[in-house]
């Protein structure tokens, strides 16, 4: 049994962060591992806004020791790290352990809002996650932001930016275009530092998709544990979160989850 760690926050609403990640390596049949940077909230008396309280370094340092005293891992992802201290210990463990296949989604902002959560960790995603990276994620923002190229508003764009953070030492680039490129198609660009793909399925009209970035990157990294190639990895990623776009669940008045259940369909079983 493959063994994948993920280092992210909670989503209490289950439907992102190391919620998403677990239901996702379930599925995947790999098992599954984490270490719990942060808590999000949400406050429904203020229009869902987010906020994020960190757990502090010396208790993710804990749960990290408890996870390297097993018998290795052979994947692991990042997510919401919510600390410049957060990043730099888990990049800490990455070297030690000699984990190759490090997933680092660069969550900055959460969907919906413009809200970044923790600018000042840019930085330090650039300097000390980035580089570990054998896949990173950035959605259409993220690409922007951590290129430097601001708004991102074609595939070219798309490509210029995966090829800059390429250069900052990832192996792979996913750039996810999603439902924010403005064409009538879900596009992402795979970039591996020399040739670029296109992936590409159906734009699902729904606004059920918190969770979707998680999800993504959490099926990759269960992917490339059980030794898809990076780029394998991210097409069978694309259509097992397309599965889950397409049967979202609404959970209130404000957001609505993807499913992360959906691709393999084991209810139908029942
Ligand atoms: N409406 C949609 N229909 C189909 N696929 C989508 C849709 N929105 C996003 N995706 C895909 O889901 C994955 C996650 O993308 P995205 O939602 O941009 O991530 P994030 O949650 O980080 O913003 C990508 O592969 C993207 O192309
Ligand atoms: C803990 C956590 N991680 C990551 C995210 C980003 O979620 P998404 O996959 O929708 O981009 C969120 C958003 O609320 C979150 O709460």
């Amino acid at each position: 049994m493959k063994k994948v760690l993920t280092i992210a926050g909670s989503d209490s609403t289950g439907g992102a962060g190391l919620q998403a990640d677990l239901k996702t390596f379930e599925e995947y049949g790999v098992f599954g591992f984490s270490s719990i940077t942060s808590i999000v909230t949400m406050d429904p008396e203020q229009g869902w806004s987010h906020e994020v309280t960190d757990l502090g370094a010396e208790l993710l340092r804990k749960q990290l020791v408890s996870v390297f005293a097993g018998e290795g891992i052979d994947a692991l992802k990042t997510g919401m790290m919510a600390s410049e201290d957060n990043i730099e210990l888990a990049s800490q463990f990455i070297k030690e352990y000699d984990i190759e296949k490090a997933v680092i989604d660069p969550v900055i902002a959460c969907k919906g809002t413009a809200q970044i959560l923790q600018p000042k960790s840019v930085e330090g995603l650039k300097k000390f996650l980035i580089p570990n990276a054998y896949v990173t994620t950035p959605n259409l923002i993220e690409a922007g932001i951590l290129s430097g190229l601001g708004d991102i508003t074609s595939v070219e764009g798309m490509k210029e930016a995966a090829k800059i953070i390429s250069e900052l030492g990832a192996k792979n680039v996913v750039v996810k275009g999603g439902h924010r490129l403005g064409i009538d198609k879900a596009l992402d660009v795979f970039y591996d530092g020399q040739d670029f793909f296109e992936l590409e399925n159906e734009l699902y009209k729904t606004d059920f998709n918190h969770g979707a970035g998680c999800t993504f990157a959490a099926a990759i990294t269960a992917g490339v544990a059980k030794d898809l190639s990076p780029l394998e990895a991210a097409k069978l990623a694309k259509d097992f979160v397309a599965a889950g776009i397409k049967n979202g669940v609404r959970i209130n008045k404000y957001v609505g989850h993807v499913w992360h259940g959906a691709y393999n369909k084991a209810e139908d079983r029942l």
